[in-house]
């Protein structure tokens, strides 16, 4: 493909991504792969040079573009020389006219930058756009240090128990270290959640929105055997997810519960006022994982937004109504919004005053509004907000 036709395809995707944006469609990298698929001409190095140019213009613009071309064209500013590209050559885009729509703004959507949590000033948001680092989490019952550095000299140690970080573009995937179970691959944010949840000794614990079981796992290697451990979640093709990854890791305390959406109450009736540790981990914006899925940005709306906060505060309650005296409940969401994080604790522990604020001790996250703050600034983690309540 010449330099154009390889712009002409970035235009094109993104016209895809947008739309798919608009209207909750398919993933931009799914979007892409579909589209080399049907395109069997491009070569590894233009799949990759349109793939940059899509991610370029992803992570440019927080608002989302009138159109691919739009979109393109708003990056000139940055990129001038791309300019000649638009040729008007055979696969080439047309050549640039004189008013030509642009896509404009900064990074972050303008009408969510009023929305995140005060510490999260100009370098912090800029941060949220970073590249991610790789993380792991080691399983010390199976695996060593000694032989994490034997397979990779450059592992880091993290200042939390069991985190590890690789240089990127490590291929853990397929790693016999990976597919035996002795390492799992996890955002050092999340392990610190996990870490949050394991204080105390709980007997029974409920991980209500457990997903592919990301922190039940971190949560079973760290706490007794003995523990029983209920992952739930309405999404079965994610809870599903849970099973190879349980019997790789050789748990065997993990029991998956699919729950029905609005009706969760009838599958967690065995469990009211029960459990001593719930983790609401609940559903959310994503703005803390801007880093890995910039194309979030153009698929929140204040409307979605505003749905996703009611359900978090369902989720919130019941998560809450299964916990018994004396029982803790960890609310996390991956979102550095005041709305999705500390505003929910606030309006629960005012509308509950048999619960009380707890302070875990961690060696990361600032403490902000009864919780804390993780972000990739200050932490080196996604973002994070999340808080631990004590049942009195
Ligand atoms: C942030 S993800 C959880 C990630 C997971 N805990 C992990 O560590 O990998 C949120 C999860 O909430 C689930 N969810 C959405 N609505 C729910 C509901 N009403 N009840 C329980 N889970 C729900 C979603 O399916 C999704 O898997």
């Amino acid at each position: 493909m010449t330099p154009s036709a390889r712009l002409q395809a970035a235009i094109e995707l993104l016209d895809e991504i947008i739309i798919a944006a608009r209207d909750d469609g398919a993933s931009a990298d799914n979007i892409i792969k579909q589209f080399f698929k049907a395109r069997r001409y491009a070569g590894s190095k233009d799949r990759r040079a349109v793939r940059e140019l899509v991610y370029q213009a992803i992570r440019r613009f927080g608002d989302r573009p009138a159109s691919g071309r739009s979109a393109m064209v708003g990056l000139l500013e940055d990129q001038p020389e791309l300019a000649e590209l638009f040729d008007g050559s055979g696969y080439g885009p047309a050549k640039l006219g004189e008013d030509e729509p642009m896509a404009e703004g900064g990074a972050i959507p303008h009408w969510l930058s009023e929305k995140f949590a005060e510490p999260i000033v100009a370098e912090e948001r800029e941060a949220l756009l970073g590249r991610a680092a790789l993380d792991i989490r080691m399983v010390p019952a199976k695996v060593d240090l000694r032989t994490l550095r034997s397979q990779w000299p450059d592992v880091e140690e993290l200042p939390l128990k069991n985190a590890y970080r690789l240089p990127a573009g490590t291929r853990v995937e397929n790693s016999s270290l990976h597919n035996s179970g002795q390492i799992e691959i996890q955002d050092l944010g999340s392990q610190t959640i996990v870490a949050a949840c394991t204080g105390h000794e709980p007997k029974l614990v409920l991980d209500l929105c457990a997903g592919a079981g990301g922190k039940t796992l971190g949560l079973a290697s760290e706490l007794s055997a003995k523990t029983r451990i209920i992952a739930a979640d309405t999404d079965k093709r994610r809870l599903g997810r849970l099973a190879p990854r349980q019997q790789r890791a050789g748990i065997e305390n993990i029991e998956p519960l699919l729950l029905d959406p609005g009706k969760e109450d009838e599958a967690l009736a065995p469990f009211v006022g029960r459990c001593d540790l719930v983790l609401v981990d609940a559903p959310c914006s994503g703005t803390g994982t801007w880093r890995r899925n910039p194309e979030l940005r153009w698929r929140m709306t204040p409307d979605r937004l505003e749905r996703t906060v009611n359900l978090q505060t369902r989720l919130f309650e019941l998560g809450s109504r299964m916990v018994a005296p004396g029982g803790r409940l960890i609310y996390a969401v991956c979102s550095l919004l005041d709305a999705e994080g500390a505003a929910q604790t606030g309006s629960f522990l005012g509308k509950y005053p048999d619960w009380q604020h707890i302070e875990v001790d961690l060696p990361l996250g600032r403490p902000y509004r009864k919780g804390k703050l993780l972000s990739p600034y200050q932490d080196g983690t996604d973002g994070f907000y999340f808080t631990c309540l004590e049942k009195l």
